[in-house]
């Protein structure tokens, strides 16, 4: 244990979540692989360590299970975030595979989104206050971190097209969209659509973890007239060529995350969401350490609700 944190401490502070296509990271060496449980239960796998070339440790979970035996709305994002936290995690950067919306992002093309619209059904725990007698506001007016966007649309190079900027739908599924619903989102402006960006950068906000999703475009949801809508075979075929490309991508932008939250004095990088739950408190902090749920909350934050 370290500083009153869990026992799962590992000071592991890159966090990679691989979704559908995307089960393992390639090309790092496996140090680890840890079975952690949270206050919230077990998340959807194993987290994996792993450690680049340059000495620096990367943990990684498959979103849906190494096998993806888990539904998006049955994901328990409590869990896998929690998980990544308590090994040390600082910074995610996540996977999605994602329909698009817009004519001109392709199945193939990759989009860093900057906003999200929830499209789901209140089915998914979303916060890490519920139930605990603490109530807390996450700020989430800006849903992902623009400076790990920034540091990950740097290495574009390495894959075929990458948007830096766009907005995802995350709706509830598990069936796909209705051409009227797909059409719904178009007007609403959404460029890609995707079944899991929401509770998932909702709960890295409140861990005050940095956060940033690249959406893989595998299809063009249902909204063409001209085309059959999206179906799993298609979203397969085309994640084959989008894992290797996310790999690369990620293999790429590597150092320069390793150094923004390794070897950065500053931490600039991580600094807007670190201690940002600070000025999320209703009540002042003497409410905290009566609260049911403190031994709940200090899995995850420590600093708020200590010994
Ligand atoms: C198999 S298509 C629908 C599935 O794919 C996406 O998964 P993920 O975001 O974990 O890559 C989408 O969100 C749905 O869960
Ligand atoms: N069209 C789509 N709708 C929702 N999630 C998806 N994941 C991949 N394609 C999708």
């Amino acid at each position: 244990m370290t500083g009153g944190h869990t026992g799962y401490f590992r000071d592991v502070r890159i966090g990679v979540i691989g979704g559908t296509g995307l089960y393992s990271l390639d090309g790092l060496d496996v140090v680890e692989t840890l079975a952690v449980e949270t206050p919230w239960g077990a998340p959807s796998g194993p987290i994996t360590i792993a450690e680049s070339g340059r000495g620096f440790r990367i943990a990684f979970l498959a979103r849906h299970g190494p096998a993806h035996h888990v539904l998006p709305s049955e994901v328990n994002y409590r869990a896998n975030i929690a998980a990544l936290k308590a090994v040390g995690v600082q910074a995610i950067l996540a996977f999605s595979a994602v329909g698009s919306l817009r004519e001109e992002i392709r199945p193939g093309d990759f989009v860093l989104v900057d906003q999200i619209i929830d499209r789901t059904k209140g089915v998914r725990a979303d916060s890490f206050f519920t139930g605990t007698g603490v109530t807390a506001h996450a700020s989430f007016g800006e849903p992902v971190s623009a400076a790990l966007r920034a540091l990950v649309a740097r290495h574009a190079a390495a894959v075929p097209a990458l948007r830096a900027g766009g907005t995802s739908v995350c709706m509830e599924g598990p069936a796909f969209s209705t051409r009227a619903e797909s059409n719904l989102y178009r007007s609403w402006g959404a460029d890609v659509i995707n079944m899991t960006n929401i509770p998932e950068a909702k709960l890295a906000r409140e861990a005050e973890i940095t956060y940033a999703v690249v959406c893989m475009a595998t299809d063009y949801d249902a909204w063409r007239e001209s085309a059959e809508p999206v179906t799993v075979a298609e979203v397969m075929k085309t994640m084959k060529v989008n894992a290797g490309n996310a790999k690369a991508l990620l293999l790429a932008a590597l150092p320069d995350l390793e150094r923004a939250v390794y070897c950065d004095e500053t931490a600039a990088l991580v600094q807007p969401e670190a201690g940002s739950m600070q000025y999320a408190f209703q009540q002042p902090p003497e409410h905290h350490a009566a609260a049911a749920g403190r031994d709940k909350l200090r899995f995850i934050f420590p600093a708020y609700f200590g010994a």
